[in-house]
């Protein structure tokens, strides 16, 4: 049995330091996983890359061959993983299998999540090889100052869960960043009610249905909680972390993973 999460969201939602963090941090705790890079345009790594994409598929060729912009470029590259699953990913996944723990640092388009078809087929593929898989959608917390941009951070995390059909994690990054905290608390675990009425305050009397429907969506998949993530404190990586694990039970068996201890010095 393997393990995987699955890092995605929107563009500069902080997937990638979220990658690094979660890497330093396992390190510190003596623990082993390992980061895969699966975005092609990604240039500069804070994680030792286990494996890359760009080891596949160059995006700066593919853009100068096939004439493609930088976001088509990129669907290109991504079909190409899709094409090679069977062979380049699962060659490189052959030194990944038991007991392993992946953490996939994806690219932010949002259509990926949507409807494009490449990662369900990966996350198809991951369980096929008996891995234990979990989605990590990182929102910017900058965004959610208001129910607005809430319902709609909401929307597309929900779309991402049910493209992909997996076990889902909502993280709120960049606590750091919020000064008002309090502001932000009401979004965090936010009571429906609450909701509906900021968003019919804030919309056109003839959105009053649209909006009820909306919340009671929301609602419904329970897609309202987001955890907040504050990469300064080890305390809050690691609460994350252990739902997460929760998520796709590791650390259930006795016998994970732990990397080796240096042998202590011994006294002569
Ligand atoms: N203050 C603060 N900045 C952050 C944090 N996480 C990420 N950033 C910044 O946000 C920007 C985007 O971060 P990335 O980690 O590259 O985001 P990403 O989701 O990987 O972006 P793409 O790969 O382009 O989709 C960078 O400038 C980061 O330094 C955080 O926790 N706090
Ligand atoms: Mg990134």
């Amino acid at each position: 049995m393997g393990y995987a999460q699955l890092v995605i969201g929107p563009a500069g939602s902080g997937k990638s330091t979220y990658c690094s963090s979660l890497y330093q941090h396992c390190e510190a705790s003596r623990r082993t996983m390992h980061v895969v890079n699966l975005d092609p345009a990604a240039e500069n790594f804070d994680y030792p890359v286990a494996m890359d994409i760009r080891e596949l598929i160059s995006l700066d060729d593919v853009m100068e061959e096939l004439g493609l912009g930088p976001n088509g470029g990129l669907m290109y590259c991504m079909e190409q993983l899709e094409e090679n699953l069977d062979d380049w990913f699962a060659e490189e996944l052959d030194n990944y299998l038991d007991d392993d723990y992946l953490v996939f640092d994806c690219p932010g388009q949002i259509e990926l999540y949507s409807h494009a078809p490449v990662l369900r087929n990966f996350v198809e593929h991951l369980k096929r090889k008996n891995f234990n898989v979990c989605a990590v959608y990182l929102l910017d917390s900058q965004f959610m100052t208001d129910v607005t941009k809430f319902i709609s951070g909401c929307m597309a995390s929900l779309s991402a869960m049910v493209h992909l059909e997996l076990p889902h994690v909502n993280i709120l990054s960049k606590m750091d960043l919020v000064t008002n905290k309090k502001d932000l608390e009401e979004f965090l675990d936010p009571e429906p009610p609450f909701l509906l009425s900021e968003l019919n305050q804030r919309m056109a009397p003839q959105f009053a249905k649209l909006n009820k429907a909306l919340i009671e969506l929301v609602n419904d998949y329970s897609m309202v909680t987001f955890i907040p993530l504050d990469l300064r404190k080890e305390s809050s990586i690691h609460y994350v972390l252990a739902q997460i694990d929760n998520c796709i039970q590791y650390g259930e068996d006795a016998d994970v993973k732990v990397k080796d201890f240096d042998p202590p010095e011994e006294d002569e």
